[in-house]
């Protein structure tokens, strides 16, 4: 996989004291094998070092692309466990769910092996799913892959949730959430989604964007540092730089 990005630290629009790592791409194309390469170096560099190595991936419609090319990476994907950062109240062979999204995209080809753990599952409760993720959200993960959406939400945190005070607070890597007074979390209103506590697991952390609006989306959130207008922030709390890959 070739990386003829430019990468630049930080983008000179923006303020420069957050821990964040800006790379800027040319073009979807670099966006998109860039973020697959920088993604795999994590867990080639974790599959040396480990029996197994975990990967904790968002779901949304931007990162399709790139777990395709990802699912090409020459990893020992047979060690390599798959867990969600939040889904939807949606069976994974419902299109919608995240857990097709990464089913379609990143477990074929090279990344077939690979063990995926849906959250969902035919039976299985609410409560049932939550208890199950946060069952397997206690181990390091060589990375974690977020998404944003355009009211600055990232995993199903969405600002003006109620109690979103205490989901940013909470102590369980993975929580229910009740995103019914959230437009953005549109007709999905029921998830369950990774909280702080369960990205501090991360070794390292990747937010995939594009287009110019949510550019200024994360240039608002960034100036603002409000993380309850602006869950996306949560990318930046710890010692772990958040690496943002955009493209136009
Ligand atoms: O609902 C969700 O939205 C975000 C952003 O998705 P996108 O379609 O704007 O890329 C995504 O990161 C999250 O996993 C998903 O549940």
């Amino acid at each position: 996989m070739l990386d003829d990005s430019a990468p630049v630290p930080h983008d000179p629009a923006l303020p420069q004291a957050a821990p964040y790592r800006w790379h800027e791409h040319r073009s979807v194309d670099t966006w998109v094998w860039a973020s697959a390469v920088a993604i795999a170096a994590e867990l080639r560099r974790d599959l040396a070092r480990r029996s197994r190595v975990r990967l904790l991936l968002s779901g949304g419609t931007t990162p399709a692309p790139v777990y395709r090319a990802l699912s090409r990476a020459p990893l020992d994907w047979a060690r390599v466990d798959i867990a969600l950062v939040d889904e939807r109240w949606l069976l994974p062979d419902d299109r919608d769910s995240n857990a097709w999204l990464v089913r379609q995209h990143l477990l074929r080809h090279n990344a077939a092996p690979a063990r995926f753990e849906a959250l969902t599952a035919p039976g299985r409760s609410l409560e049932e799913a939550v208890a199950f993720a946060n069952a397997h959200a206690r181990q390091s993960a060589s990375a974690a892959v977020l998404g944003m959406g355009e009211d600055g939400h990232t995993a199903s945190l969405f600002p003006g949730l109620p109690g979103l005070d205490r989901v940013l607070a909470s102590k369980q890597p993975y929580v229910a959430i009740d995103a019914t007074t959230a437009a953005g979390a549109r007709q999905w209103s029921k998830r369950i989604s990774l909280t702080p506590a369960g990205l501090a697991y991360a070794q390292s952390r990747f937010l995939l964007i594009q287009g110019k609006a949510k550019r200024e989306v994360f240039r608002q959130a960034i100036a603002s540092g409000e993380v309850q207008r602006w869950p996306v922030l949560i990318g930046m709390e710890g010692d772990v730089a958040l690496d943002v890959h955009w493209c136009e």
